[in-house]
């Protein structure tokens, strides 16, 4: 029997003015952890869904265990045993976690044995989880074990994971990584979709790396450095981004006791945030998904109102301001959420570059839109950030994810803002991107900005920011030259351990 699961040969998928996938073809053993790699828009995730029933191919064909297999949708894939896990997750906020789990399976069985499933897969796997709980309650983290254990339940054969570790802490993605080896072992195929590529490095048996829908290489990631695999993915040398130090200035942004309410039922209010962010500086903050982030942009960029005296921005009182009146007086946001929150999915790249820009670079004359300047900026944003788009009159829908991203990053940081504040900017870009807009935002505080960075991913804050300080309950610890803590301390920080704690452990 040949130990050959799923064999792919010539897929090929083209949308207007991309090849998406071009003949793309490589196996996934039984029992193998498959990393798929590649730069943002390289075609991963063209592949997958073509794996799961979600795109048809052009031309070219699949085998799984020797029999032909053309999903034509993903309940095709799934009763072939084929699961996915995605980046974004899909569940009811309202709902419990067993009927969650519920609503995805084909035939549920009754909820009390159903439950009862739950809490013995979980168990199996070392994937703690309460059937009862409301799902509206649960951390990023616990949300993405409900959709895994999802999955599980229909003992897939091959397990298609996107991302999955951007929302989770170092420990969570230690339990993940542990569950997926223990599957792997019991003869369950993954593939797995990153571009953290020390993760890749940690947990891959075999890459297939794709470049601009091509394969471009295969390699056996644990004998390669990730600076290796990075640059097989961009086919050239990687830049480390690098600043020269700098004296800090007067303050930009200050940010007094700011307590706000959530709008959402499950959201997490601000709880006496204070603050105060220097001309030239990056302040980086990190913590767990959920823990006040979105709200804290919220009330920087001024979608949501404070107490006008609570946000200053160069002495002047903002709390009370709008987002159009913080950004005509330089305060600039782009938030974590770029489809449908910082760019309108199905506007052109062209409007969106007018929707945050019109004011700053005075894209309105007596309330006409300059179109032409207007695409300009668009273009200006394409080429400088290397946004890989046929053209600005594409929709944002149509950028693969990473691009969109660096389309997002890019429209604020060239308005040249006295303070920016962005929310996981490099979520879900590419190692040559990230460090692209690593770069670009150290530029910007080296320019006399002052730029809040808030983010999930440690190692970015490590290496970008001046000081850090933990969003936790949406409190925010007391910010701390980065300088002085390891990635320890700043792991018991996100996780909300108190001052006395750090100070235990560093001692
Ligand atoms: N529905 C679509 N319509 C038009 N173009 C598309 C569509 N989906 C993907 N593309 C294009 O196909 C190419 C491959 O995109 P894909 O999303 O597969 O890349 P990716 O490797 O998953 O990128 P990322 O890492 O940024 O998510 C990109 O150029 C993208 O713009």
């Amino acid at each position: 029997m040949s130990d050959v699961l799923l064999s792919i040969e010539g897929l090929t998928k083209a949308y207007p003015g991309v090849l998406a996938n071009d003949a793309v073809s490589f196996d996934i053993r039984k029992g193998e952890i498959h990393a798929l790699l590649g730069e943002n828009g390289a075609g991963k995730s063209t592949l997958v869904k073509m794996i799961y029933g979600l795109v048809r191919p052009d031309a070219g064909r699949m085998t799984l265990d020797g029999r032909p297999y053309a999903p034509a949708s993903p309940h095709e894939a799934r009763a072939a045993g084929v699961a996915m896990v995605f980046q974004h997750f899909s569940l009811f906020e309202a709902l419990s976690v067993a009927e969650n789990v519920a609503l995805g399976m084909e035939n549920p069985p009754p909820m009390r044995a159903l439950a009862h499933r739950i809490r013995e897969v979980s168990e199996t796997y070392g994937l703690p989880l309460d059937p009862a709980r409301v799902v509206g309650d649960l951390s990023a983290g616990e949300r993405q074990r409900v959709e895994i254990i999802r999955c599980l339940l229909q003992e897939p054969r091959l397990l298609i994971m996107d991302e999955p570790t951007s929302v989770l802490t170092p420990q969570e993605v230690e339990i993940l990584f542990a569950t997926l080896r223990r599957l792997a072992g019991e003869g369950t195929s993954i593939l797995y979709i990153s571009h953290k590529l020390e993760e890749i490095r940690a947990l891959c048996d075999r890459a297939t790396i794709l470049r601009l829908g091509r394969v471009v290489g295969r390699a056996d990631p644990q004998a390669l450095s990730a600076r290796e695999l990075a640059e097989m993915m961009v086919g050239q040398e990687l830049m480390t981004p690098s600043r020269p130090p700098a004296p800090r200035g007067e303050v930009v942004l200050d940010v007094a006791a700011l307590s706000l309410a959530s709008p959402s039922p499950f959201g997490t209010s601000l709880k006496s945030v204070t603050m105060q962010v220097h001309a030239g500086e990056i302040l980086g903050i990190g913590g767990v998904a959920g823990n006040g982030q979105d709200e804290l942009l919220a009330a920087l960029s001024g979608e949501m109102l404070a107490p006008a005296d609570a946000i200053r921005l160069c002495g002047i009182e903002v709390g009370q301001l709008g987002p159009t009146a913080r950004r005509r007086l330089g305060l600039l946001a782009a938030p974590e959420e770029r489809l449908g929150h910082a760019a309108a999915p199905d506007m052109t790249l062209t409007e969106n570059a007018l929707m945050t820009g019109a004011v700053r670079q005075r894209l309105l004359n007596r309330g006409f839109v300059r179109w032409g300047a207007a695409r300009e900026f668009a273009c200006r944003i394409i080429e400088r950030f290397d946004v890989r788009t046929p053209g600005p009159e594409h929709a944002a829908r149509s950028l693969s994810g990473g691009n969109l991203q660096k389309f997002v990053i890019g429209r604020e940081i060239l308005q040249r803002p006295l303070a920016l504040v962005v929310n996981q900017p490099t979520w879900g870009v590419d190692a040559a991107a990230a460090a692209a807009i690593r770069q670009a935002l150290m530029d910007l505080a080296a320019e006399g900005a002052a730029v809040v960075v808030i983010s999930q991913d440690l190692d970015e804050l490590m290496e970008i920011s001046d000081r850090f300080a933990a969003l936790n309950e949406g409190r925010l610890s007391a910010p701390r030259p980065t300088a002085e803590l390891t990635v320890d301390e700043i792991g018991l920080m996100m996780g909300g351990a108190h001052d006395m704690e750090v100070a235990h452990v560093a001692g």
